[in-house]
């Protein structure tokens, strides 16, 4: 096997920089660098030197010994001065040493992965995490990567290895006198872990959406001051606003951090009938995003209706509230009037979504779900037909157990792992 080298922490200046080394020559070329290394997990202050005897820094080390590390084989990490030449220094000295390589992006967690150090959740848990930017984002990374997900998987595995064996001994045993009926248990198998997946699959919508992002649509005639408002929201200067109706045209997104709350607010072109070509492909597009959005906020002028049909949790406001003699439920964007409250508004909203998620989290997670609920649908079918078939529903609940393999990466899942860690960060 290789060893394998890379800067783990962000590239560029920095306080302090961590090379890492897995493989099992890590030790040996982090010695080579360092002389003596400090026992296992416990950091040592040590001069680098480079193979001519040149110092390159002074840094701390830290080894792990094999199956005691993140990646499952022995790992050096070097805590550097964290400058771009001291890096570099050190990573070209570790690129002479023979049979070392630098590593691929996520390639230290693919060695987690195939150690058994982390299941496949756990991967895109890891993966999650260090994309995380808000609270929400970090919470729910961190219960996948914690092996939330996988521990659920165990549970749904054990129960339907267990209904399958009942239903297998039955078969064994069908010249018995008098045959035991093992169905009403296995129907409560099936019955539990069925439940137990439709609730899980359910919540990954909303889990992804926390994954990616809420879109929050700002709607309304032309000029009411949509526009104005996202820049109050975001409190830059993001869309362009003017007195001229029909300004805004493309969608203008915005990301923001509401609560910990990840949410894209975006400011579409006024909708009204016109005769302009580009505004038409405007409009077409603001209902299209807006369609598609989480949420609407819709802007009207005085008591006039909301140009599209509004949604059950979408918000209905009066615009140019300083214009206004009664001022309920009414925003400004010129002069920030019930801009907080908005803000308050929208995120309630939205973290009520949050708060009764699962723990599965992606769309990967739900189609092998799928899978396994169809199968045990399949399985219940064919118990209703009777014992003769208990054979096919033993063999459904086996194909169950395998879609849930693959969700854990049990079986083999090489052709989806390019793409999981092509999302990853090389030293990850
Ligand atoms: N310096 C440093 N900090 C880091 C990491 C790292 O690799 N290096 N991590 C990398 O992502 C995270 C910590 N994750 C880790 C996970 C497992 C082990 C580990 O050594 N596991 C062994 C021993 C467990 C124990 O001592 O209880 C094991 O699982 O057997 C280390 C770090 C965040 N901080
Ligand atoms: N008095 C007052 N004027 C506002 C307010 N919000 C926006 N305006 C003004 O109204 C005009 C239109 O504002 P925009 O924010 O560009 O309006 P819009 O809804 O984005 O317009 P389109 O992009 O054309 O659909 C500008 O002159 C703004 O200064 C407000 O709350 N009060
Ligand atoms: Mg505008």
């Amino acid at each position: 096997m290789d060893t394998i080298f890379a800067l783990a922490s962000a590239h560029g200046k920095a306080g302090v920089a961590v090379i890492r080394i897995s493989g099992p020559q890590a030790w040996e070329a982090a010695g080579s660098l360092c002389g003596a290394l400090p026992s296992p997990r416990t950091a040592g202050l040590r001069v680098l030197k480079d193979a001519e005897g040149t110092r390159l820094d002074e840094a701390l080390v830290l080894a792990f010994e094999e199956k005691a590390s993140f990646t499952g084989d022995r790992v050096v990490e070097f805590q550097l001065h964290g400058s771009i030449a001291v890096v570099s220094a050190v990573l070209a000295g570790l690129g002479h040493i023979d049979g070392l390589r630098h590593a691929e992006p996520g390639e230290f967690t693919r060695r987690a992965l195939e150690n058994g150090r982390l299941d496949l959740t756990q991967v895109e848990g890891l993966a999650d995490l260090i994309d995380a930017e808000t609270e929400a984002q970090r919470r729910q990374a961190l219960r996948v990567l914690s092996g939330d997900l996988g521990n659920r998987a165990e549970v749904w595995r054990r129960d339907l290895i267990r209904a399958a064996a009942l239903l297998e001994a039955t078969i064994d045993f069908a010249d018995e006198e008098v045959p035991v009926d093992v169905t009403p248990e296995v129907r409560e198998l099936l019955e539990r872990t069925r439940n137990s997946l439709e609730r899980e699959i359910r919540g990954v919508a909303v889990a992804e959406r926390v994954r990616t992002g809420f879109e929050v649509a700002i709607l309304g005639a032309p000029n009411v001051g949509k526009s104005t408002l996202l820049n109050a929201l975001a409190g830059r200067e993001a869309a362009i606003t003017s007195e001229y109706a029909g300004t805004t045209r493309d969608v203008i997104e915005v990301r923001m951090d509401l609560s910990g709350v990840p949410v894209t607010l975006l400011d579409t072109a006024g909708l009204r009938e016109t005769e302009d070509h580009v505004e038409r492909i405007g409009i077409a597009r603001a209902r299209e995003r807006a369609e598609q959005a989480d949420l609407r906020v819709f802007l009207v002028e005085g008591n006039t209706a909301p140009e599209m049909e509004p949604g059950p949790g979408d918000i209905i406001l009066r615009a140019k509230a300083d214009l206004l003699e009664d001022r309920t439920g009414a925003v400004s964007g010129l002069t920030g009037q019930g801009v907080s409250d908005l803000i308050e508004k929208i995120t309630q909203r939205l973290a009520a979504e949050v708060a009764d998620i699962g723990v599965a989290t992606r769309v990967r997670h739900k189609i092998s779900m799928e899978h396994a609920v169809a199968t045990l649908h399949q399985a219940d079918a064919l118990l209703d037909l009777g014992a003769e078939h208990t054979d096919l529903a033993a063999e459904e609940l086996r194909s169950a157990v395998r879609a849930l393999d693959a969700l854990v990466g049990r079986v083999d899942v090489e052709n989806i792992l390019d793409e999981i860690f092509a999302s990853f960060c090389i030293g990850k």
